[in-house]
């Protein structure tokens, strides 16, 4: 696989390296939030989580993109939140949740074996339960027998280019027990961010102007690190990992300021880092993104501002990010949009098809042997 900056204009390869459609996929993400908006609706979870009262945490069962949509949940009702938030990706429940805890289900598919056990778990439990996923799916076969609300997701391409048709309902769920706000406004002005960026970063906007584009040639032929400058951008930070993973089969380390000044930092002084004089230019591989929010203690915003000159004082190359907008739902729009734009051309630069993940599809299919 030889990266090839050259592929990102070329219209007619964009089109036959992606038959899966990726591209096109990205740029429904406002859509994405409009038809779930109208899902939740539709579903009349407000009225039901309302008259139930506020529990007594809200536990988010998924795993992939339906997890990463359970941290954004937490991050978006942020830290002043009287209700705690948790993310649960894995087969069981901590003992601790029971019938004073809502537990939301959340699964693209809807058939998804961890979210499945957690969800039935749940029930087992007397947990008040909320369910997003695919129509007519087993998850929602478990709803149904529970008489719990379902909200339905819908929208084209893998689970992972399904976030919005995820979030949004947990987004108005929250909202509907007064731990966030969220309104037909907020959700038209995310949907508007989206449009924004999507038009921005479309395949006939050339490299030079195209900030997907851009991001994409500056993340090639390099080990990012991506850091988030509060919770909410250490979410952004983790979905442009994942995606990178997905889309692309390529690593990142993903962490947030400052916790993960600890963690990563010494990297900025390792054999990924240091440039070898005898090799071509190619030999650093190591870059720094940093994802900023507009909203960030004084303290990490200290440490980002560092952070970034150590690495520019090793020649460590930077890419810096951030945030725009007022509600935390907003901000990370703006981000995300961008950076699964990044993700996605980084595959066709390098060849790749960014819609299938063959490695996770032999693991799926050993399992099932
Ligand atoms: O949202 P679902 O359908 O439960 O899928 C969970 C995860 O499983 C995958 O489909 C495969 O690992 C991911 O893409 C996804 O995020």
């Amino acid at each position: 696989m030889r990266w090839d900056a050259d592929r990102l204009d070329d219209q007619g390869y964009l089109v036959e390296a992606d038959p899966g459609g990726m591209l096109p996929v990205l740029a429904s993400a406002a859509a994405q939030v409009r038809i779930a908006g109208r899902a939740v609706a539709g579903a009349g979870i407000d009225g039901g989580l309302a008259a139930d009262g506020r529990p007594r945490a809200v536990v988010v069962a998924g795993v992939g993109t339906a997890a990463l949509a359970g941290d954004l949940l937490s991050a978006v009702c942020g830290p002043g939140s009287p209700v705690p938030f948790v993310t649960v990706r894995s087969f069981r429940l901590p003992g601790w949740v029971g019938t004073a805890d809502l537990v939301i289900a959340v699964s693209f598919s809807g058939d998804t074996e961890e979210t499945l056990a957690l969800a039935r778990e749940a029930v087992r439990r007397g947990c008040r339960l909320l369910a997003v996923g695919r129509a007519e799916s087993p998850l929602q076969a478990v709803a149904r027998q529970a008489g719990a609300p379902f909200v339905p997701v819908e929208a084209a391409g893998p689970a992972r280019a399904g976030l919005w048709a995820m979030l949004v309902p947990l987004i108005c769920a929250a909202a509907a027990i007064t731990l966030t706000s969220a309104d037909d406004a907020l959700l038209e002005t995310v949907a508007e961010r989206l449009e924004e960026t999507a038009h921005r970063c479309r395949p006939a906007s050339e490299s030079f102007i195209n900030p997907g584009k851009s991001l994409a040639m500056e993340l090639a032929e390099t080990v990012p690190m991506v850091w988030g400058s509060s919770p909410l951008t250490a979410v952004a930070a983790h979905r442009l990992a994942a995606r990178l993973g997905q889309d692309a089969a390529y690593p990142a380390l993903h962490g947030e300021i400052p916790d993960v000044c600890h963690d990563q930092a010494g990297a900025l002084d390792g054999p990924l880092a240091a440039r070898d004089i005898f090799a071509d230019e190619g030999a650093r591989t190591l870059r720094l993104v940093v994802l900023r929010d507009t909203d960030e203690h004084p303290s990490v915003a200290r440490r980002r501002e560092l952070c970034l000159r150590l690495a520019q004082d090793r020649g460590v190359p930077v890419t810096e990010l951030k945030a725009e907008g007022g509600h935390p739902l907003e901000r990370i729009a703006t981000l995300v949009g961008l950076l699964d734009y990044g993700s996605v051309y980084l595959a066709l630069g390098y060849g790749i098809d960014p819609s299938p993940v063959p490695v996770v599809g032999e693991l799926e299919m050993r399992l099932s042997e």
